[in-house]
């Protein structure tokens, strides 16, 4: 990927670096893949079974077209949103992914760095390689660190315990993790005999018997996560916090309901990465029917397959107010730490503006679902 001779930028003047020619999401995954440990890459490229879902869950977004419009003026477009009385640069948050020390020295760390750089929000995962406490840290003084990602453990003083622990540390939300009753299949990781290396651990946890994942990792899920939860169990968790509770997973219309008779404050439409139920539908599938019983009651967020701006354009326009990346910043991570993950956040986010720009819209807001493409009816131009 690296020309032989060192280049320099013809305006700036500037030496490039490395990261200067990963110029699209598929750069950074190429190069991560050649600079991974196999286990390692494996473990966080995978999705389930035949991996049919996964395909789909990029594939489908290729199948809706968006619709450029001509002389409107753009000189202006702005990216930001507000969401949860988050005033954030982008549409694109950072979805949770467990055990980042893999993809870099410092991992989570890392990445909360980059989204505060961005002014995004991080969501750290239950199953992280650094603490809640050291995110907290690294995110800057008196800085929210961002959200925290919940699995209920069995034992729920353990969960208990870890939310009182994100409420000190400053997390402004919880996203509660729905869809894993039981960890999905991942082929991959059952062939490479998947484990931690050497020196990580799951730090949230380093005083229980419960920082190991010797046994592997869908053991560990099925003797410790809860697979008992059911929707009374937000009501649970509502008595034990005041944070704002997501709930990520959802990808049923009659889950998105219940999920608002719950009085859940966010839904994530999200079917894990394609890493749980194999044919599931892709989640740009889904996302109009569960906006369509939401009806704007709370937030909706989609991930799953964004790899262009296109795609957050498409997303938002079908009914989400905003996205989260899981894959593209795993990429980020491993090949630049946090340079590589604010490369990749400012690349898909100017993506986003220019093809906001060739679709005739300057504000978020503006999108909506007259920006995707159908059939003109003639009488109706
Ligand atoms: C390696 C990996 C680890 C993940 N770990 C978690 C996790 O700990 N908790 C969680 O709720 N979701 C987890 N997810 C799912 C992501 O939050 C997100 O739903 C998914 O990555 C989005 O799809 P994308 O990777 O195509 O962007 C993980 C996904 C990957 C790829
Ligand atoms: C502790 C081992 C289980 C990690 C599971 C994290 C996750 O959600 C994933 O998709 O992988």
């Amino acid at each position: 990927m690296l020309p032989a001779k060192e280049l320099v930028d013809n305006f700036s003047n500037k030496k490039l670096t490395k990261l200067d020619y990963h110029i699209n999401v598929e750069d950074f995954q190429k190069e991560a893949k050649n600079i991974l440990p196999k286990m390692a890459y494996d473990y966080y490229a995978s999705g389930s079974n035949d991996q049919i879902t996964l395909k789909e869950n990029e594939s489908y977004f290729d199948r809706i077209k968006l619709t450029p419009r001509s002389l409107v003026d753009v000189s202006r477009v702005s990216t930001k949103i507000n969401i949860l009385g988050h005033q954030l640069n982008t549409p694109i948050l950072v979805a949770p992914w467990a055990m980042q020390k893999m993809a870099s020295k410092e991992g989570e760390c890392d990445t909360v760095r980059a989204c505060k750089s961005v002014g995004t929000i991080m969501t750290l995962s239950s199953l992280a390689t650094c603490s809640v406490e050291e995110v907290a840290e690294a995110s800057g003084n008196g800085c929210s660190p961002g959200w925290f990602q919940l699995y209920v453990f069995k034992d729920r003083k353990i969960s208990e315990n870890l939310v009182r622990r994100v409420e000190k540390a400053g997390y402004t939300a919880l996203v509660l993790t729905v869809d894993t009753p039981f960890l999905g299949k991942r082929l991959a990781d059952f062939r490479n005999g998947f484990k931690l290396p050497e020196g990580l651990a799951l730090k949230n946890f380093i005083d229980l018997p419960l920082s190991g994942i010797d046994g592997g990792l869908n053991k560990y899920m099925a003797t410790m996560i809860d697979s008992s939860l059911t929707w009374k169990d937000i009501d649970w968790l509502r008595s034990i916090t005041k944070l704002p509770i997501l709930v990520k997973g959802v990808m049923c219309p009659r889950d998105a309901e219940l999920a608002c008779t719950h009085k859940v404050d966010g839904i994530i439409v999200s079917n894990h990465g394609a890493r749980q139920l194999d044919t599931s539908p892709s989640t740009i599938e889904v996302l109009p029917y569960i906006a369509q019983v939401v009806k704007g009651r709370v937030p909706v967020i989609l991930d799953g397959g964004i790899r262009r701006g296109t795609d957050v354009i498409k997303a938002l326009a079908l009914g989400a107010n905003a996205v989260m990346i899981g894959r593209p910043t795993i990429w980020g991570l491993s090949v630049g730490g946090t340079e590589g993950v604010i490369k990749v956040l400012n690349i898909l986010n100017d993506e986003l503006k220019l093809a906001m720009a060739f679709i005739g819209t300057n504000s978020i807001h503006d999108i909506n679902s007259n920006v995707i493409w159908s059939k003109p009816q003639t009488s109706k131009l």
